[in-house]
């Protein structure tokens, strides 16, 4: 049994107000809008659970004519391959057992990465090799076994600037999931001296989660320079016991714990030669922890290289940026140009705050999705979710700021196997998070700044957690009433885009639209072939302190 009550907290507001807002907007594909409540909305069974999966997730393959599907230089022996090769699928960096037992669609492939890779348009291009980047040939080595073909865009024009000497700071901006964490962990793996037992190189991440994934990304590019004594560390609440000195040479960590250590003198900075903060922008946010990294970056040498990365730099945190990293190379993009064009985004038009539940479980039983993220603003509506699907039967794991440090782990390891589908969370997953089997994105609250603004960055970066490298996905907002509308309206002109209008009270429309906008996508993809090759997993344990906005 479940309740109805509204689930977030907002006032409800008249019926009907969203969509004679959202009427004024005419997109080419919504021409068929409905008149009033839908009295069979209610009632609606699909005609065909339909497998979003199946139709849209891609994981990236060469060309069918290739059929090597290793790349041919530098050669990974079969045990690197069978080792790292499998297991270094997006941010996971153990292999795991994947799904078993929960219903896992296949993997169609049908993009060409090479294709994409070809196109000078996309943020993928790259003219030159990773050879060419004069990396070390232990790095070429981890990039073959993560079957790191090329560079991006962003990694072909950050590597040389970051990697010539003397060190020069860097600000480096590019879409989400263009491969900025490879970037700035090669510079690190390529500066680091392994004789030195003391850390030499820090990544300050905003979450836990977040914080560990580098670390594993770290990890696994750094798998052959082990023999040689590399150790990389978190340094995240209960990472390393109190008291304990770091050893690591590659440190990344949380901003309030690593302060901590350095304060407590667990952790010597003296050798510090690059710093790194990853979502520079919302690190370097005054109302959020841009004093406490400030702290610690004043605690480092004087000559550190600080490297800021982000897919979003706002004009107010940009002046802050530049005395953080003076002096910095900077490669930033046009608003314009931030979207990934392999998202789709859509948003549901609903009759008030209730019908958002309602709409968000049929939505989910009009198809399969292999893995989706519903984003809310707050904790409660979070927890409240969890508690109503749950209650009906779905299976869906919740993961936000209220849980410790150990629930989290535990909450997004199931997430990242996919042993869990689909993730309720706050803001606190919203950036940088890269977990490939995830095609669905749902903004069930539009996002908001704390004085109630359409937030722009959150809303890139939320969605930003599809569509990773190349794939394609979905991002679906939910709007209720006229300011939920006007905030998404005003986040989509401010990007340049339109979203597509699925009506809450017609869903054999919604149905229909969403078939074709699988259709579409699949067509929009280069040369669109399948290989049998392409099956891909979401696969990892990974490890995950400061809630971000949570
Ligand atoms: N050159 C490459 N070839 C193939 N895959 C790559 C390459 N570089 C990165 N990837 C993969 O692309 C995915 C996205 O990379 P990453 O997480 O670094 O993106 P990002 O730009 O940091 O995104 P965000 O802005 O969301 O933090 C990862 O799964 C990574 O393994």
């Amino acid at each position: 049994m479940t309740d109805n009550k509204p689930i977030a907290s907002e006032p409800e507001t008249s019926s009907g107000l969203a969509k004679s807002f959202a009427d004024r907007l005419t997109f080419p594909a919504d021409t068929t809008k409905s008149n009033g409540p839908n009295p069979a909305a209610n009632s609606f069974t699909p005609s065909k659970k339909f497998d979003w999966a199946d139709e849209v997730t891609t994981p990236i393959e060469e060309k069918k004519s290739e059929p090597e599907a290793t790349p041919s230089k530098p050669q990974a022996t079969k045990a690197e391959d069978s080792s790292l090769g499998m297991a270094q699928t997006d941010g996971a960096t153990t292999m795991t057992a994947g799904s078993e037992g929960v219903e896992e669609p296949e993997f169609d492939v049908n993009v060409k990465l090479a294709d994409l890779q070809d196109d000078p348009n996309n943020p993928l291009y790259s003219i030159t090799s990773f050879e060419q980047l004069q990396l070390r040939d232990e790095l070429l080595r981890g990039l073959s076994v993560m079957n790191f073909r090329k560079p991006s865009k962003i990694q072909e024009k950050a590597l040389p600037l970051l990697l010539k000497n003397p060190p020069t700071n860097l600000i480096g901006q590019s879409q989400s999931g263009t491969g900025k964490t490879a970037a700035f962990t090669l510079n690190m793996l390529s500066r680091v001296d392994l004789s030195i037992k003391s850390p030499q190189c820090l990544v300050l991440a905003p979450t836990r989660e977040l914080a560990r994934q580098i670390a594993g990304v770290v990890t696994v590019m750094g798998t052959f320079l082990k023999a040689e004594g590399l150790v990389v560390t978190e340094a995240i609440p209960q990472s390393v016991p109190r008291g304990q000195q770091l050893t690591g040479q590659i440190v990344v960590g949380t901003p309030g714990t690593t302060m901590d250590m350095m304060k407590r003198r667990t952790f010597d900075t003296r050798a510090l030669k690059v710093l790194t903060l990853d979502e520079a922008d919302n690190m370097l946010d005054m109302q959020g922890m841009g004093d406490q990294c400030q702290r610690v970056k004043n605690l480092l040498p004087k000559n550190v290289q600080v490297v800021l990365f982000s897919a979003t730099f706002p004009p107010e945190v940009l002046d802050f940026a530049s005395r953080f990293a003076p002096g910095a190379n900077e490669l930033r993009l046009e608003t314009q140009a931030l979207t990934v064009k392999g998202i789709k985004q859509m948003y549901m038009d609903c009759n008030g705050d209730e019908e958002k539940y309602n709409a968000l479980v049929k939505f989910y039983g009009l198809m399969t999705i292999a893995s989706s993220i519903i984003f809310v603003d707050r904790r409660n509506t979070a927890a409240e979710i969890e508690r109503r699907m749950t209650a009906e039967g779905h299976k869906v794991a919740m993961l936000s700021g209220a849980l410790d440090g150990e629930e989290r782990d535990r909450v997004f390891n199931l997430f990242r196997t996919g042993a869990a589908k689909v993730l309720i969370t706050t803001n606190v997953l919203a950036r940088g998070i890269d977990v490939q089997t995830v095609t669905m994105v749902i903004n069930y609250d539009v996002p908001t700044t704390f004085g109630g603004k359409p937030d722009y960055e959150t809303y890139l970066h939320r969605i930003g957690r599809t569509g990773r490298f190349g794939r394609v996905g979905a991002a679906v907002s939910f709007v209720h009433d006229r300011r939920s509308w006007d905030n998404l309206m005003t986040i989509c002109k401010h990007f340049g885009t339109e979203p597509l209008r699925f009506d809450a009270e017609n869903w054999d429309e919604t149905e229909a639209k969403l078939k074709e906008i699988m259709k579409s996508s699949r067509n929009a993809m280069p040369a669109a072939e399948e290989s049998a090759e392409g099956t891909a997993s979401a696969s990892s344990t990974l490890p995950a302190e400061e809630p971000m906005a949570d």
